[in-house]
């Protein structure tokens, strides 16, 4: 099989000639963002359910690094357990694995970019893969909920995480408003953010976030 990133440019050149074949698609992204326990991996795995994405969920991908007994681990388990953020080198080589490896071609990255520095190492590494296409993420969902909605759900999480207590969640907080609001101001700018008010039910939640997905999916069967 064609990795995504040869299939984008051999898809091209494949519209050029009106024939493409249903696999070779370009890829589409969306992150998702919200502070600690505002729900991003519970509504992703609804996201996956429904229309079929992969889920990358940054902080699993760092945590699958602790537990391997990586060269990094126990530089990652430090910063987890302190609330900051791993090196963007660390977390973007990951992430960027784990896309070569899907045959999915539509990504849910849950819970990064975290920090504008995220960001633009995530932007170079698409740009050296898609230059003709643009660097930019398709959707950015933000899941907004009041921090002490988001400490409740944390302190009740019970998934036995080094930094589900009340200490690291402070941190977590002040680190989310100092440098992950940047992140979700910027997108706001380009157009490209969908708020979700992030309180209610599961369910409830979820039903503002499908109209979002539902609408590209007609926009690729129209454009398909
Ligand atoms: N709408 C909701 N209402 C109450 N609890 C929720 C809701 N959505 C998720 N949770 C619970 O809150 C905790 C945090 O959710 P999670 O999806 O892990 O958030 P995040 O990935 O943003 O940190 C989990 O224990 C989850 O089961
Ligand atoms: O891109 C990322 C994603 C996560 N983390 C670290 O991993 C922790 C847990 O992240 P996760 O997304 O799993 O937490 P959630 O927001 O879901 O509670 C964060 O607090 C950070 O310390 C990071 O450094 N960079
Ligand atoms: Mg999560």
């Amino acid at each position: 099989r064609l990795n995504t990133w040869e299939s984008l440019t051999t898809g091209i050149a494949q519209q050029a000639k009106g024939v493409i074949a249903p696999k070779e698609k370009t890829p589409f992204i969306t992150f998702v963002l919200g502070g600690p326990g505002s729900g991003k991996g519970t509504q992703c795995i609804k996201i996956v359910e429904t229309f079929g994405f992969a889920h990358l969920s940054a902080g699993d991908l760092l945590r699958r690094e602790i537990a391997s007994k990586s060269a990094d681990g126990a530089m990652i388990l430090n910063t987890i357990k302190e609330g900051k953020i791993v090196p963007s080198q660390v977390t973007v080589k990951l992430i960027q694995k784990e896309m070569e490896l899907s045959d999915n071609h539509k990504f849910l990255i849950d819970g990064f970019p975290r920090t504008e520095e995220n960001r633009v190492s995530f932007e170079q590494i698409l740009s050296e893969w898609q230059s003709q296409i643009g660097v930019e993420p398709n959707v950015v969902l933000f899941f907004d909920c009041p921090e002490e909605e988001m400490v409740k759900r944390v302190l009740n999480r019970n998934e036995g995480r080094v930094d589900d207590n009340l200490e690291t969640i402070k941190k977590r907080l002040t680190v989310f408003q100092a440098l992950s609001l940047p992140v979700i101001n910027y997108y706001s700018e380009k157009g490209k953010l969908y708020t979700i008010k992030a309180i209610g039910t599961e369910d409830e939640i979820f039903e503002q976030v499908r109209p979002i997905f539902a609408a590209f999916e007609v926009c690729s069967q129209t454009v398909g």
